[in-house]
């Protein structure tokens, strides 16, 4: 059996095994994400982020990540079922921590590549990572059918697809353990569904169900997709958003997003499941 170094972080328990692929060797398969992301019989987390040169990148970048050439580390985020996604906002941040804990990266701000193109990263000083995550997409609305009830809110791309729906309840009371039923015409590769309700003057809180990994503790595009839905069109906002998992902050404006909070890093070590 093979082996592998591998490394464990999380943003806001938004938590992801880390695999260092600096020269692209790796074929990772959905089964062995899937093995990696087990919480019982693997390491355990909400997804995969591959570490790997961009200039070692065995595939063609998509027309979203041709931005992304001018970088020099892709993140290939994967989602625990195996399934690939466009972008992962806590992964984006945890990625930057990697780069810099691991040594690959010295300055303080740099570019990440993803599938959605290069997202700029900024080491704050006290260790939180502010990701900007480009542009922010309203493209109307839709509903989803939940376990216990039907919710209606915003279809927002943030480079991945969301529903973000505000809920008068609180959101801790929202029954979220079934894949929640999408319009597939309004969503025909999926998407990330959250509910949310604002609790005082520039706060939310918010819970997801993510396509791919069901219930998550924190979700940085779903964190923008929600304050870009609790913000009026055309005018700029900044949210703190309470998740399960902690805390981040949003600026919401014509430009885009950007996202801050904290990400960590909690052990480092070499897996057999490759
Ligand atoms: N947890 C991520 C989002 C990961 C991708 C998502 N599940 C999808 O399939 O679009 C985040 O922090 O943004």
């Amino acid at each position: 059996m093979a082996s592998m170094r591998f490394a464990k972080g999380h943003g806001t328990e938004n938590d992801f095994v880390i695999l260092p692929d600096p020269d692209g060797e790796l074929q990772l398969t959905e089964e062995t994400v899937r093995s990696l992301c087990d919480r019982r019989a693997g390491i355990g987390g909400d997804g995969v982020l591959r570490v790997v040169r961009t200039n070692a990148l065995g595939e063609t970048l998509a027309p979203a990540a041709r931005t992304a050439e001018r970088t020099a580390w892709f993140m290939d985020y994967r989602n625990s079922d195996g399934s690939v996604a466009e972008m992962c906002g806590n992964g984006v941040r945890v990625f930057a921590h990697y780069l810099r804990h691991a040594g690959l990266v010295s300055e303080d701000r740099f570019e990440v590549g993803t599938r959605d193109g290069a997202k700029g990263v900024v080491i704050e000083s006290d260790g939180d990572v502010t990701v900007d995550m480009g542009r922010v997409e309203r493209l109307g609305t839709s509903s989803a059918k939940l376990a216990r009830q039907v919710v209606h809110g915003a279809r927002i791309s943030v480079g991945n697809p969301h529903l973000a729906c505000e809920v008068d309840a609180p959101v801790a009371g929202i029954d979220l353990t079934a894949l929640p039923v999408l319009d597939t015409e309004a969503f025909p590769q999926g998407a990330n569904v959250e509910v949310y309700s604002e609790v005082g003057p520039g706060v939310l809180e918010m819970r997801v169900y993510e396509r791919g990994s069901g219930e998550t503790r924190s979700c940085g595009t779903g964190i923008v997709a929600a304050a870009a839905a609790a913000t009026p069109e055309g005018e700029d906002a900044t949210w703190r958003v309470r998740v399960p998992g902690g805390e981040c902050t949003v600026h919401v404006d014509a430009s885009g997003a950007r996202l801050s909070g904290p990400a960590v890093i909690v052990a480092e070590g070499e897996t057999l499941l490759i």
